[in-house]
């Protein structure tokens, strides 16, 4: 998959370079969640049907990022992820709109004569709740009326799972209300977050319970701070493991951000500065403060049995 930046306004070399007949889904797309894959594997199906590339349209920062007062929650994908799910889902060009002030006060029709029609898009898919330009003024309807003749418009229908439409929002709300176990059901896979091991205060192995501290590679949304049982991706190994998500209030008071630690299972080697992929399989309680360090010893140990069990591990 090759990915591509572009910025309003797409200049004529650029339209030049990548124009093609090709099929594109359009859409923030945070979290590739089901409903996001519904409209992405018919653009592919569709571009495979035509013998043309499938591309995804999208946007980089987030539109909340930019217009926030900085106090956006993060990503569910950050761009790599985005990048590495989108090229399994078989999608050839990821096209990334930078988004600023100046994008947001652009008119639907403006977007479409200057982004989308230069690149020939023969046709785009979105879902039915699509909005685009300037306050989000522009919908299917006006998709449909702008391509006409040139562009044509693939509505997906509404991705629903007991009733209620999959989002980006919902899942961002029940990762930070501690029910896992909705997120990965919308996302279609587990939450996970990526980033390398650093420094923590050693404290771990001294507890009986070493852990790699994981220092977050971008802005992800942070889940709510608790015990997870998780797998991790470490090279070409998985593994598994307990993971705290939180700011240790049994050693401290009064600080507000969160660590990631992972104890791993059965693993006995270096892995300061190395990379890990850590996938939220299930979430075990909130965290607490202790009254002894040998409470908190005891429960650490209760939560890798329970986690064990979930994950079927060693049993
Ligand atoms: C599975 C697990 C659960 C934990 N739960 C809590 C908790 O509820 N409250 C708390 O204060 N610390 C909790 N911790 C954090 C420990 O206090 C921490 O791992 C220990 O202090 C070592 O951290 P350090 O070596 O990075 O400083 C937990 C750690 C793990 C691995
Ligand atoms: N559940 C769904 N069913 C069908 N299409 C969807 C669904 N969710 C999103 N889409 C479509 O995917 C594209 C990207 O949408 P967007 O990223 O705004 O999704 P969202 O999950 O609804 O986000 P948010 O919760 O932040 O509003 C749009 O074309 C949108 O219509």
């Amino acid at each position: 998959m090759r990915t591509v930046t572009l910025t309003y306004p797409m200049s004529p070399e650029t339209a030049a370079e990548w124009a093609q007949p090709q099929v594109a889904a359009l859409g923030q797309f945070d979290g590739l969640h089901r409903g996001h894959a519904s409209v992405i594997t018919s653009a592919v199906a569709l571009a495979r049907k035509q013998g043309v590339p499938a591309a995804v349209l999208t946007f980089h920062p987030h539109p909340k990022d930019v217009m926030g007062k900085g106090d956006y929650e993060g990503y569910l994908t950050p761009p790599v992820e985005k990048q590495e799910i989108l090229a399994s889902m078989g999608v050839d060009i990821l096209y990334v709109i930078e988004f600023n002030e100046q994008l947001s006060r652009v008119s639907p029709q403006n977007f479409v004569s200057v982004m989308l029609l230069p690149l020939h898009i023969v046709t785009a898919v979105v879902g039915f709740d699509f909005r685009f330009g300037y306050q989000g003024e522009g919908d299917v309807e006006m998709l449909r009326k702008l391509g006409e003749g040139v562009m044509n418009v693939e509505v997906a229908p509404p991705f629903l799972l007991e009733g209620e439409k999959v989002s980006s929002s919902g899942i961002r709300k029940s990762l930070q209300n501690g029910n896992l176990e909705l997120a990965n059901s919308w996302f279609g896979r587990c939450y996970y977050l990526r980033g390398e091991v650093g420094h923590g205060e050693k404290r771990g192995r001294t507890i009986g319970f070493p852990t790699a501290n994981l220092k977050l590679s971008a802005h992800f949304v942070i889940p709510t701070k608790g015990v997870y049982a998780v797998r991790v991706f470490y090279k070409d190994k998985v593994l598994y493991g307990v993971m705290n998500v939180g700011v240790k209030p049994t050693f401290h008071e009064g600080v507000l951000t969160p660590s990631f630690e992972v104890h791993l299972f059965d693993f006995d080697g270096d892995l300061y500065d190395q990379e890990l992929k850590v996938e939220l399989v299930s979430f075990i309680r909130p965290e607490r403060k202790f009254e002894s360090i040998g409470a908190l010893i005891t429960q650490i140990g209760e939560d890798a049995e329970t986690a064990k069990k979930i994950m079927g591990y060693n049993l």
